[in-house]
């Protein structure tokens, strides 16, 4: 392990830790580019109580394996892992000594691309799936809230070249989201690591 700086998210039931410079300024500027220029972006339909809409942000899969990742009525099938992506994830896997076959991305192209509530909790990511998520470009705020009181909630920010890891029981007692934000702001590039079996 190295020292890089971790602290433990302070919520019940929950295992989340947050690594604020988990990547250098200079890193983090050369993943993002790199990133929105290479990855496969695309924007697919999704299907809420019988009405189509588009999703509100951009996506891509990539995974290690041939497995398709599904959630929300969509089936994703993978692409190969960029070497750029490799990189990534083996930064993640030596630091957190966690692996994983797959990554979801996701561009919010401005304040109105957001991530509604929801848990990371498909059976394909197994029991208490550990989720390794990191964020490049404009900061946005991330919340927490508890799926029995939706009123406990638990907010932080997702620094540029910042990591999140959320283990252990988290997505059984929570639900997390990235909201929508009025203020005029630029791109945000998320890469959530996961490991499908
Ligand atoms: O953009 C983020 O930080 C969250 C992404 C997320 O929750 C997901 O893709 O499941
Ligand atoms: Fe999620």
């Amino acid at each position: 392990m190295s020292d890089l700086f971790a602290r433990k998210i302070e919520m019940e039931y929950a295992e989340v830790f947050h690594y604020p410079e988990f990547f250098s300024k200079k890193e983090a500027d050369n993943y993002f580019k790199n990133l929105q220029k290479n990855i496969p972006w695309q924007q697919d339909t999704i299907k809420v109580f019988g009405k189509t809409h588009l999703q509100p942000r951009l996506t891509a899969f990539f995974a290690s394996n041939n497995l398709n990742y599904s959630y929300s009525n969509i089936t994703m099938k993978p692409h190969h892992f960029s070497e750029k992506l490799k990189e990534i994830k083996h930064k993640i896997e030596t630091e957190t000594q966690h692996y994983f076959t797959s990554c979801l991305a996701n561009l919010y192209r401005d304040g109105k691309d957001s991530n509604g509530w929801h848990a990371d909790d498909e059976k394909e990511l197994g029991k208490n799936p550990v989720i390794a998520s990191v964020s490049f470009g404009t900061e946005r705020v991330f919340k927490f809230r508890k799926k029995e009181d939706h009123k406990i909630q638990h907010k932080m920010i997702l620094e540029h070249g910042s990591l999140l890891i959320m283990k252990g029981e988290t997505q059984h007692f929570w639900q997390h989201q990235i909201p929508k934000t009025q203020k005029k702001i630029g791109e945000r590039i998320n890469l959530t690591f996961r490991n499908i079996i």
